[in-house]
């Protein structure tokens, strides 16, 4: 897979060359291009925004600008256009999941007040694929930390980037659709606290379930929502009886 990520802060996404994703980046798993986007701008003050039509606060990101980075990007293939932000529908472990079977994923952080509407209207009708993503409801200055999550999500999803895939089942909004059991290491006994006996006990069947019943029971009481989603068909009849 890959993927661009376009910004004025490029250096923002630094973060992106260490650990899991610097690592498939090094290994060839990832090819992920960090670009400035200010290297499409024409004039010598390198402007990327104007003042919004209509009037209002704040400054709009001018669409041609964006027009030349993203058409470059996406001049050798089928590409997905994600474009970070608050108006957006929100990113899941879903999302996460789609975004990841892509060739390519371009990613084009806003700042200011947004990206002109033209920009997204432009690519959807030019027959590219374009979601427009939140990752909640709070305020953040711009894409660029949106981004890092998404690239993260999707990266750790790909061939050969986790080291033990069958851990991707059980993690929290896995495919088990559940929250994480909680889990322990050594010592056993911490701060007078003892670790559940069933984790020593070597009995491989008892573990499974309870981990299964602490996973439902912690859905249950922080998520119920997601409990409610559930497959009816994965769940087994002690599960139906918890
Ligand atoms: N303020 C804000 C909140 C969510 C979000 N998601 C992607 S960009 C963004 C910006």
């Amino acid at each position: 897979m890959r993927i661009d990520i376009v910004s004025i802060f490029p250096e923002y996404l630094a973060a992106l060359d260490l650990s899991l994703v610097g690592k498939a980046r090094v290994a060839g798993l990832l090819d992920l291009r960090v670009h400035d986007l200010r290297d499409w701008t024409t004039d010598r003050h390198r402007t990327v925004d104007d003042t919004p039509f209509g009037g209002g606060a704040g400054m709009v990101m001018r669409p041609d600008v964006w027009g030349q980075a993203i058409d470059e990007l996406t001049s050798t293939g089928p590409a997905h256009l994600v474009v970070p932000t608050p108006s957006g529908t929100t990113f899941t472990q879903r999302t996460a999941e789609a975004l990841a079977t892509e060739d390519q994923l371009v990613f084009a952080c806003g700042r200011y007040e947004g990206i002109d509407a033209r920009v997204a209207e432009h690519y959807r009708a030019a027959g590219h694929r374009v979601s427009e993503v939140s990752i909640g409801d709070y305020v953040l200055n711009g894409g660029e930390v949106a981004s890092l999550v998404m690239v993260e999500a999707v990266a750790r999803l790909l061939p050969g980037v986790i080291g033990n895939p069958e851990s991707l089942v059980e993690e929290s909004h896995g495919a088990a659709g559940l929250l994480e059991y909680p889990v322990y290491t050594k010592p056993p006994v911490w701060s007078g606290l003892e670790v559940p006996d069933v984790l020593l006990s070597g009995h491989h069947a008892k573990i499974r379930r309870w981990r299964r019943d602490r996973a439902l029971e912690k859905t249950a009481a922080r998520r119920p929502d997601l409990i409610e989603a559930l497959e009816v068909s994965t769940l087994d009849k002690h599960d139906r009886a918890f």
